[in-house]
């Protein structure tokens, strides 16, 4: 007998225009377009394993070996509800295609790096699971259409259906059938842009983003200046930055939209604060940094940008990367030794970092070790991939394959 199954990896995404606000909370439609940067798999992914057979009496989700409940009518629900109608229409227009949509689904996905820890995970995993169905489902959709499906998984989620630089257009259909996400530039186009994460916590977040943001629009006056008057003006900037690989203005939008999440966050009653004291340490780092570029007649050199949580993500031109990390670990020292994955150091490795020449020490006091948990240096990347039959997370019998 046939075993009907596929599997595949998504990446995260980390936003420089961010999504923050519904109009919509049951479709997920935003209240403003947004803006990111695919991260390579090969640092950090979902992969989902998805597989139908009539033999299975429910949907089931196993997250990291470990299973979800399928809330009716929920998000997860209605992703697998909508994959199904579209392979309906598959076996509609073909009857010799096998009825997949009749059958039931297992779906068995893992993370490679801490789950709603402010890593994206959200993203990464309904991208994963919508193209992992997809996939199974032999669909003949573009990434853009899975996009509508994945968006209403979560709302970031849309913009990892691409590689490289995406945005999501906010659209104006009350149907959502234009708030969808659409390539800006492939990640061949600008493939100098890596990033440097600093893990500052991996622990559950206080304020989820779907919560928070609701809260922000009905309590907010900035918001809705943010909305009409900042967003749609620095969409049409950076999208010229990045099609003329300009990190000068990517690097200054980055920042200035980053700062104006966080001051619609604080701008909420009652305010939410999702930056800590090692977060804006961090942002002073960078923009001495950056103050000394200036000073020497140079560009900016690297942007920060945070979600809703306290981990920092620095963009940057690989060349600076070393110095960043230098600079980080010299004020964040860390219990690990510095994975390498560019080999940027030696075998003797990053030691106690050191301070551009110049750099003004005052900035920020050292912390402790453990402030900044980890650091991972990746760079852009590519879409979903689909991967082999090696690579899948299902069991002969369906469940799967590594428990929690
Ligand atoms: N691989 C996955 N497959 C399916 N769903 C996933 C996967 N990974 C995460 N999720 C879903 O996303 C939820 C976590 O999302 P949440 O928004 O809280 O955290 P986050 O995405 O890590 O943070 P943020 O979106 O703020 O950056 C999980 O509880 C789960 O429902
Ligand atoms: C700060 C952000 O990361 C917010 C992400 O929000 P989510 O996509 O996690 O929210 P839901 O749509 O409610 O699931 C900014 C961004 O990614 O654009």
């Amino acid at each position: 007998m046939s075993v009907y199954q596929a599997t595949v990896s998504a990446p995260v995404n980390i936003a420089c225009i961010k999504y923050w606000g519904k109009r919509d909370t049951k479709l997920i439609l935003p209240t403003n377009s947004s803006l990111s940067v695919t991260l390579d798999q090969d640092h950090l992914r979902s992969t989902t394993t998805s597989r139908a057979d009539p033999g299975f009496d429910s949907d089931r989700l196993w997250l990291n070996g470990k299973e979800e409940i399928i809330a009716p009518g929920g998000r997860m629900a209605t992703c697998i509800a909508e994959m199904k109608r579209l392979r309906r229409e598959v076996e509609e227009k073909n009857s010799s295609e096998p009825k997949l949509s009749t059958f039931g689904v297992h779906i068995s996905s893992r993370n490679n790096f801490p789950t709603a820890a402010g890593l994206a995970s959200s993203a990464s995993g309904f991208a994963a699971l919508v193209s992992s169905l997809a996939a199974l489902y032999a669909l003949p959709a573009n990434p853009s259409e899975l996009s509508l499906i994945a968006r209403q998984g979560s709302g970031s989620a849309c913009r990892s259906l691409f590689g490289g630089y995406v945005a999501w257009q906010e659209g104006t259909a009350a149907d959502g059938s234009d708030s969808l996400a659409i390539e800006i530039a492939p990640r061949e186009h600008w493939p100098d842009m890596h990033a440097l994460i600093c893990v500052v916590s991996d622990d559950k977040k206080g304020t989820s983003s779907t919560s928070g943001m609701q809260r922000t629009v009905e309590t907010s006056p900035l918001l809705q200046h943010r909305i009409k008057h900042v967003v749609p003006e620095r969409m049409k900037t950076i999208q010229k930055a990045i099609l003329e690989r300009d990190f000068d203005t990517f690097a200054r939008v980055t920042m200035q939209d980053s700062n104006q999440f966080h001051a619609v966050a604080l701008d909420t009653d009652p305010p939410i604060f999702y930056m800590n004291d090692v977060s804006r340490s961090i942002i002073a780092i960078v923009t001495e940094y950056n103050r000394l570029a200036v000073a020497n007649g140079g560009k900016l050199k690297a942007a920060y940008t945070y979600d809703a949580g306290p981990n920092a993500v620095i963009y940057a031109p690989k060349e600076n990367i070393k110095e960043i990390v230098e600079l980080i670990v010299s004020y964040f020292p860390q219990a690990e030794p510095f994975k390498d994955p560019f080999a940027l150091f030696g075998t003797a490795g990053v030691g106690e970092g050191k301070l551009v020449e110049g750099f003004n020490p005052a900035v920020a006091k050292k912390f402790p070790v453990g402030s900044v948990k980890g650091l991972i240096h990746t760079r852009v990347g590519d879409g979903p991939r689909k991967l082999g039959e090696a690579e899948t997370l299902l069991g002969p019998d369906g469940s799967p394959k590594f428990l929690a």
